[in-house]
């Protein structure tokens, strides 16, 4: 099967659609998309567009009407519905944790399934809720209830993970937390997603969760009919009508400065030793170079590659700020 690989797969959907019956349009209706190996993709959309019957056609939860879906040049339509799942993980924003089972079974559900042998299985669960911030020891052998919702949130994802599968589908996943530990398990999930690189289609109300999380993000319209689809700072630097620019909400131009890093800035060299300008680290964010200036009173900072000015961090995001007063000063002292 397409799991051969578990670093991730490709996926393909042509003229996928699905008509409930009784309905008088289909709720999905002819998608096409490609999604690269390896990339975590993000349907974002408004609530009845379709995403989560996209998602649910991939793993055969909901059998499509019409077209085609192929994992890994697999047409998985030919493939037994429990056993494709099988090798899908997937986790929803309802976690579906059985309760009467502690959370190292839970996790260890699949693995079973699929006929590990007993070790194999206790090692990857150890692994697994470490992999997710569960400490071992502590939670092993504790259910369900006895854990706090983004606690169980991990574990739905440790469990969708258990059998390193190449494909994961996530539907909200991180739903039903507030705010800051929604933020949390997004970043720790960002940093694991780097190491595994697994294929992800991760399902979201929240456009801000989709530029965080995504290596492209699908707008999606009514009958996951797709606005746009590419990666975030491109959406957000052009997007692709009115629709999109709703989504994207007013402060498109911060949103972009969070996603850029100095990294991505061509700075002006040479590097000052010590001129008294603030200094920031590779990796930094425009958004944290600008506070950074903005709390020293300068119009400019040292980067490992040179000096970044704010004329420069103006013109990578697009905006004209570069057409202020800013220039004068900084021409001033070149
Ligand atoms: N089993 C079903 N039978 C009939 N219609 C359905 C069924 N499931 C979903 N629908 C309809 O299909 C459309 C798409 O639903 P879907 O759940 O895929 O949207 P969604 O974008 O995931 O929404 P949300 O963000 O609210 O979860 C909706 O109009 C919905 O009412």
């Amino acid at each position: 099967m397409f799991d051969r690989d578990p670093a991730g797969v490709r996926i393909e959907l042509r003229g996928l659609t699905k008509h409930y019956p009784g309905q008088p349009a289909p709720a999905v209706d002819n998608v096409n998309l490609d999604i690269p190996a390896g990339e975590l993709v993000v349907f974002v959309g408004p609530s009845g567009c379709g995403k989560t019957t996209t998602m649910k056609m991939i793993n055969r939860l909901v059998e499509p009407t019409s077209g085609e879906i192929r994992i890994g040049g697999e047409d998985v339509l030919n493939l037994h519905p429990d056993e494709l799942r099988r090798h899908i993980g997937y986790a929803i924003q309802q976690v579906g944790l059985f309760p009467h089972l502690t959370v190292g079974e839970n996790v260890a559900l699949v693995p079973k399934l699929l006929g590990w042998p007993a070790a194999k299985v206790a090692d990857r669960v150890e692994e697994l809720l470490s992999l997710v911030n569960l400490e071992p020891g502590a939670y092993h052998d504790r259910y369900p209830r006895q854990l706090s919702g983004g606690q169980q949130q991990r574990v739905g994802v440790a469990r969708a993970l258990a059998a390193d599968p190449p494909v994961m589908l996530m539907d909200e996943p991180f739903g039903a937390t507030d705010p800051i530990t929604r933020e949390h398990l997004q970043s720790e999930f960002a940093k694991l997603q780097k190491k595994l690189r697994k294929t992800i289609i991760f399902v979201t109300h929240d456009f801000e969760e989709a530029i965080t999380l995504g290596d492209r993000i699908a707008v999606l319209r009514e009958r996951s009919h797709i606005a746009q689809y590419d990666t975030p700072a491109n959406i957000l630097a052009a997007p692709a009508d009115d629709y999109v620019a709703g989504f994207i909400g007013q402060d498109a131009t911060l949103k972009r400065l969070a996603l850029l890093t100095v990294d991505d800035v061509p700075a002006v060299g040479p590097v000052p030793s010590s001129n008294g300008l603030p200094r920031v680290d590779a990796g930094t964010s425009l958004r944290e170079a600008l506070d950074t200036m903005v709390a020293h009173g300068s119009d400019r900072c040292a980067t490992p590659s040179g000096v970044l000015t704010y004329t420069a961090l103006c013109e990578a995001v697009g905006t004209d700020g570069a057409k202020t007063g800013h220039e004068e000063v900084a021409a001033g002292d070149r």
